[in-house]
């Protein structure tokens, strides 16, 4: 991978391949709600992609519930950008029942051969059931064998679900993409991704100085944006990379898309860190999948 022009760097992950530690988001700001028909093709969410890899963008995150697999797939295909220069994700929710078929139907609306990351999106499909997180894994264990997807990963588990799933794996997940920034850091799960060699991916990263403005951490990135004459939002996706944390934004504004950039070329120092840890603690704050999550759960 990589003759395209980008200051993103690499993390590897545990399988041997290796992940673009600062991703283009295909959801939230993109998403296609309930009424609008998924083959109805977006133009300003594939101008969208085809912008964000003209930046220097090269991992891009989609999902079968987002409905714009079709959209990052043209996106893709009118960048021009070879496909082994980029690293597309894709991530299965509606037909986790047949993970078989779920691939397959969203590399036909990518117009790909493989995804380089396929992820479950989450684990509450599997209503605390064991038995189904395994029987889920081993579905995404025969993808990854029948090359499908280079890599494959969870979204939204728990330490429990990771420990069921673990229980049985042959493969053992790549990374789990969560929610994750200063007001929302889990506890111990990014200590238990690290022994067990999981990768962590932040989605929501700019959330406290955005959904969640208002708080503890906003004086100090006030500082330190002064400090190495970036946005705030620039020093939230810096703060997931120093702790070797893959992190998905979006926009729709090429300058803030450029803008986020910039954050691949400082470094915050270890104190500086800590520092925005121990502020974020003081507050706690989710900004998805709230009600499947329980309310007093602050993991
Ligand atoms: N696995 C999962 O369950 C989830 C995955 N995701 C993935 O992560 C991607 C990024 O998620 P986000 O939460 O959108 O990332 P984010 O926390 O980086 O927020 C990006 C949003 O903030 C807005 N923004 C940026 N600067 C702003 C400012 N100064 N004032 C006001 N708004 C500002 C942007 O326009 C954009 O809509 C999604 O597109 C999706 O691909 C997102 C949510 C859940
Ligand atoms: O993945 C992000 C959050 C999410 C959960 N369900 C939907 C449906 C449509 C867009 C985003 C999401």
């Amino acid at each position: 991978m990589a003759n395209i022009h980008t200051p993103i760097p690499l993390l590897k992950l545990n399988d041997g391949t290796s992940i673009p530690m600062l991703a283009y988001g295909t959801g939230t700001a993109w998403y296609k709600p309930p009424s609008v028909e998924e083959s109805k093709i977006d133009r300003p969410t594939v101008e969208g992609v085809k912008t964000a890899i003209k930046l220097g963008y090269y991992h891009l995150d989609g999902a079968e519930v987002y409905k714009t697999e079709p959209e990052l797939g043209l996106g893709i295909k009118e960048s021009g950008v070879p496909r082994d220069q980029l690293y597309v994700v894709t991530k299965v929710n509606q037909n986790i029942a047949d993970i078989h078929s779920a691939i397959r139907a969203s590399l036909k609306k990518l117009q790909l051969d493989y995804v380089d990351l396929y992820l479950i999106h989450q684990p509450f499909f599997a209503e605390g059931s064991e038995a189904k997180l395994q029987e889920a894994w081993a579905a995404m264990e025969q993808v990854k064998a029948d090359g499908l997807a280079k890599s494959i990963g969870v979204s939204n588990y728990y330490q429990s679900d990771l420990e069921a799933t673990l229980a049985t794996a042959k493969v053992v997940p790549a990374i789990n993409q969560i929610e994750f920034h200063p007001y929302l850091q889990h506890g111990g799960l990014l200590e238990f991704h690290r022994k067990h060699g999981i990768a962590t991916s932040a989605y929501g990263p700019l959330t406290p100085a955005t959904r969640s403005k208002g708080g503890p951490v906003d004086e100090y990135l006030g500082s330190l944006a002064k400090k190495y004459a970036v946005t705030e939002g620039e020093i939230l996706l810096r703060w997931c990379v120093d702790q070797d944390v893959v992190t998905i934004t979006t926009s729709g504004k090429e300058q803030r898309l450029s803008d986020y950039l910039r954050s691949m070329t400082f470094k915050l120092t270890p104190t500086e860190v800590k520092e925005i840890k121990d502020l974020g603690e003081q507050k706690h704050f989710r900004a998805f999948w709230q009600n499947k999550f329980a309310a007093d759960d602050k993991s």
